[in-house]
């Protein structure tokens, strides 16, 4: 099976009725409360929430990382297993994690050494390709300590993406770099999202990254973590920073901070 034919045209992600709990049976704390949710192919899909409502632990159980107690999670139809060992979920986590003896370069490469059998008969990236697509084309021979946080953190997309998945999850992965650095990371993967459209689950705290990359913005209320709403961006794509100054963009702004309140007043009440 190769990993571009692995997932139907009409597949996705779908969370139906997740539920998951922590510690032990005496003091269990539900975390994810009946969680319902859909991302198609190619659409960008971010979850934004107040602090501790569950959105790592969402993104672990799409990719498979946690077992949720109850309901179900396909990936273009299969079982989040069997699309997590054919390869076909990238994760990009908070912190870069390469390997800091290891070029840039080889940090990328890294993912197809290790699972050869899984790259069997597939569709894979070029790892140098998609560093200088990142902007990193320069900088590939280097180690990670000679790179900016930012410039690590590119190369650990790139080498999520090197199994071309049809899913990629990411977990606030411009979250530990300053406000500049980060708007600049974030239209760089705009920039390749937009012709490298993947369904994407992407964590974050920022309303104005979660506005600018998404087609849909799923707000969720804490203990337990509920989806409270589901807000469609309508602005046109291609963006591009312009956007951030638009009315559109200013009026979107107000109505998810809106209602990140109304789900921190709820949990207050
Ligand atoms: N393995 C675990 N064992 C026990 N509790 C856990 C575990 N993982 C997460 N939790 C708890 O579940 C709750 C939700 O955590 P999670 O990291 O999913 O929230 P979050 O919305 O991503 O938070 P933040 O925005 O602060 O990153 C927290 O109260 C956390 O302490």
């Amino acid at each position: 099976m190769t990993g571009t034919a692995f997932i139907a045209p009409d597949g996705g992600v779908r969370v139906e009725h997740v539920s998951k709990s922590f510690g032990p049976p005496d003091a269990r704390v539900t975390v994810l409360d009946d969680v319902s949710l859909t991302i198609g192919m190619g659409e960008f899909v971010s979850v934004i929430g107040p602090s501790g409502c569950g959105k790592s632990t969402l993104l672990k159980v799409v990719a498979g990382l946690i077992e949720a107690d109850s309901g179900t999670v396909t990936i273009g139809g299969e079982p989040v297993a069997a699309a997590a060992r054919d390869k076909a979920i990238g994760l990009v986590p908070q912190a870069p994690a390469l390997l800091p003896w290891r070029t840039v370069l080889d940090n990328v490469r890294l993912p197809l050494q290790v699972n050869r059998r899984a790259n069997a008969g597939r569709a894979l990236r070029d790892p140098s390709e998609l560093l200088t697509s990142f902007g990193l084309g320069h900088a590939m021979r280097k180690y990670p300590g000679q790179l900016s946080g930012g410039m690590q953190q590119r190369a650990a997309i790139a080498r999520a993406f090197v199994f071309d998945p049809a899913i990629m999850l990411m977990d606030e992965p411009f979250s530990a770099l300053d406000e500049m650095n980060r708007d600049q990371q974030r239209l760089g993967l705009l920039d390749f999202w937009q012709s490298n459209r993947k369904a994407v689950m992407f964590v974050t705290h920022s309303v104005p990254e979660a506005i600018m990359l998404s087609d849909r913005i799923v707000v969720m209320s804490a203990h337990p973590g509920r989806i409270a709403t589901v807000i469609d961006v309508d602005l046109p794509r291609p963006r591009a920073e312009a956007d951030y100054a638009t009315d559109a963009f200013r009026d979107l702004e107000a109505v998810v901070r809106g209602e990140l309140h109304r789900v921190m007043e709820a949990a207050h009440a």
